[in-house]
């Protein structure tokens, strides 16, 4: 493994990341994260006693790493001002923004570096992350392997040969945990209004979809089996799913899944000027 990482940005998913590799026993001296305020640095510093750094350009001096962990539309400005610095350093780069392809942000950064798309989870913090990742050309089988075992510390890691592919991967887990809060959301205020405390149906709803995940991981049968095995004939479930089928629940996700994937291609596209 790599051993001096880099964060540029410290927000939600950098503060995942860190979180995860931190709890797989990587050393927080090995990692840097940067923001341009202190005040930003302050919640990562303190959770996790890692290095920062408002300055990128210095931050990077010494990565063998740099994730790039900044909202899609500050990444050119935030990678033109640390060129020089990346391109003496040449890092591997790993660059985790929604949307912007391998080739703009290599353009943007000087040319010329091995750089890795990766599209992660928030669900990285607690070592449950679903990370997809494509790699240019000029990524060695070693910095594959890097970028590999770095994202493998917090989660499942799939790798696509086509980078279009990550904006499929954008919709199917990148944006997919905000999926399921909404799912125990719902949840929850359905159990109130059947007559449940708040906490308690929150619980149930939660670890019910923790045994579901689990269940449908280490079963021999898909979920469609699981599925029908929770379903009673003339029961309750039976009675639950309908009224989801009716509503058309199935082509809801869908078309959330095609508009997550498209916002993506959309804002790459915007952003890139292309
Ligand atoms: N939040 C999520 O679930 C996921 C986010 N992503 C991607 O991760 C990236 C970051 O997203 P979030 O963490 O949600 O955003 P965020 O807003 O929580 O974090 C962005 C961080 O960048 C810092 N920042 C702003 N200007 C900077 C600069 N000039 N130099 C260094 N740092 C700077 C901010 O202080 C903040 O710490 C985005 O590109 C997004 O597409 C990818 C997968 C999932
Ligand atoms: O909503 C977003 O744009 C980012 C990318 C995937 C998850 N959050």
């Amino acid at each position: 493994m790599a051993t001096q990482i880099t964060f540029i940005g410290a927000g939600n998913m950098a503060g995942a990341i860190i979180g995860g590799l931190i709890d797989s026993g990587m050393a927080p001296t090995s990692i840097t994260a940067t923001s341009p305020s202190d005040a930003a640095l302050e919640p990562v510093n303190e959770r996790f006693g890692i290095n920062t750094q408002t300055d990128n350009s210095t931050a990077v001096a010494n990565a063998d790493v740099v994730v790039l962990a900044v909202k899609p539309q500050i990444m050119r400005d935030v990678c033109e001002n640390m060129r020089d610095s990346i391109q003496h350093q040449r890092p591997l780069i790993i660059s985790i923004a929604a949307g912007l392809d391998a080739t703009t942000i290599d353009t943007w950064l000087g040319g010329g570096l091995a750089v890795v798309r990766c599209m992660p989870n928030t669900p990285s913090l607690v070592g449950c992350g679903a990370s997809g990742l494509y790699a240019n050309a000029a990524v060695s089988e070693q910095q594959r392997q890097t970028a590999t075992q770095l994202m493998e510390a917090v989660g499942l890691v799939e790798w696509v040969e086509e980078e279009r592919l990550l904006d499929a991967v954008t919709a199917v887990s990148g944006s997919a945990p905000a999926y399921f809060f909404l799912m125990f959301e719902a949840m929850e205020a359905a159990g109130v209004k059947l007559g449940l405390p708040a906490a308690t149906a929150r619980r149930l709803a939660i670890q019910t979809a923790l045994g579901a995940a689990r269940m449908a991981q280490q079963s021999e049968h898909d979920p469609a089996t699981l599925k029908k095995n929770v379903m009673s004939p003339g029961g309750t479930t039976e009675r639950a799913i309908e009224h989801m089928e009716n509503a058309q629940l199935r082509k809801t996700i869908q078309d959330a899944m095609d508009a997550c994937a498209h916002r993506a291609q959309e804002m790459g596209k915007e952003l890139a000027g292309k």
